[in-house]
């Protein structure tokens, strides 16, 4: 046994845990608060969070003997990469293991949204039936704009593909044969917002990406269009959707991420409109397993300082 003490604050999944614990002394302490965290931090390793834990500057002052912080999931951006950097502690994820997940909420939320399904479903409940106010639209047929076109940008083409629907994509990085190699259609940015009829967003929260989807944006789009965001909160600026919601630019929205998580009851969460999930993107019994393991491999691999295959810095 190592003497290696490895910290996981967001929960992990059994058999990640279980492939931990034949390197190290493995503590599950999920749901702490960040001073709990920035008081016990100093004991570890290896600390592994999913979105929910902000590794701060802070928590790399505290973790004097922090080697590496895992990501069991794909977007790093509860991370301060740049502190990671100057203390010389390694960063991780699992980017591969959550991919498919994603991608059927995303087709689950677009499908949700055109036929309001869970309008009628509240309905019932309340002991209406609906039937002739709940006309909605076919997916097939109509335009997707995909705005990056990575792992689960490209999974959800495939997807939609099925559908019947035509594929359009930005991806500010991607070479045009990635997205025409899945059957897709490369686009600028203003074609895309001009042509889409449905819009989803898979791209990270960067300084670039920030309010990406500003009022400037909306005002580009068809009218009536339909936008899921299942990225990453702070892409939409939340205020200019719900200007584009109210003077009926947008047809419906279903989000799954928030600026701020949990967002409460604001008006763009009870907006009649908008359907929303709390960032369950990532969460089947099936993405969690694959993340678990693929992280606990990665944080034992940069504990012995072997090659990483998924190394963020
Ligand atoms: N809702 C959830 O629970 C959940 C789960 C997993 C991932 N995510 C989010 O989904 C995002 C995408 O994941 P992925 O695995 O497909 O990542 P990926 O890296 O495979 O793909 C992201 C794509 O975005 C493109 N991109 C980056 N900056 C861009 C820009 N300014 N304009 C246009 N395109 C740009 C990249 O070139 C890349 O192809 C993650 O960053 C994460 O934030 C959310
Ligand atoms: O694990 C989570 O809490 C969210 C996962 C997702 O947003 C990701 O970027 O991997």
């Amino acid at each position: 046994m190592t003497p290696w003490k490895i910290l996981i604050t967001d929960g992990l999944d059994a058999k990640g845990k279980a492939v931990l614990s034949e390197v190290g002394e493995v503590i599950d302490r999920n749901g702490i608060t960040a001073d709990e965290l920035l008081k016990e931090i100093g004991e570890y390793d290896a600390l592994i969070v999913r979105s929910r834990t902000k590794v701060t500057p802070a928590v790399f002052e505290a973790g004097v003997k922090l080697k590496v912080v895992g990501r069991a999931g794909i977007g790093v951006d509860n991370i301060d990469l740049n502190a990671a950097k100057a203390h010389g502690v390694r960063v991780v994820n699992s980017p591969l293991a959550t991919t498919i997940t994603v991608a059927e909420l995303t087709l689950g939320l677009m499908l949700a949204l055109v036929r309001e399904i869970p309008r009628a479903d509240s309905a019932m409940k309340a002991g209406k039936w609906l039937k002739k106010e709940l006309e909605g639209a076919e997916l097939y047929g109509k335009t997707l704009g995909i705005v990056g076109f990575g792992r689960i940008g490209s999974a959800v083409a495939d997807r939609a593909r099925a559908f019947g629907m035509r594929i359009i994509a930005y991806d500010r990085l991607k070479a045009a044969e990635a997205i025409t190699q899945r059957g897709g259609e490369p686009v600028s940015w203003e074609q895309l917002l001009e042509l889409s009829d449905v819009i989803t967003l898979h791209l990270p929260l960067t300084n670039e990406t920030k309010n990406m989807l500003d009022a400037n944006a909306f005002a580009r789009m068809k009218d009536g269009v339909y936008l899921v965001d299942a990225a990453r909160g702070g892409i939409v600026d939340e205020d200019a959707l719900l200007a584009a919601l109210e003077s009926g630019k947008v047809a419906g929205a279903a989000l799954d991420v928030f600026t701020t998580e949990p967002p409460g009851v604001t008006a763009l969460v009870s907006h009649p409109r908008v359907i929303c999930t709390p960032h369950i993107g990532a969460q089947t019994q099936e993405a969690q397993a694959r993340a678990g393991y693929d992280i606990a491999t990665e944080i034992i691999a940069a504990l012995k300082g072997e090659p990483l295959r998924w190394r963020v810095i």
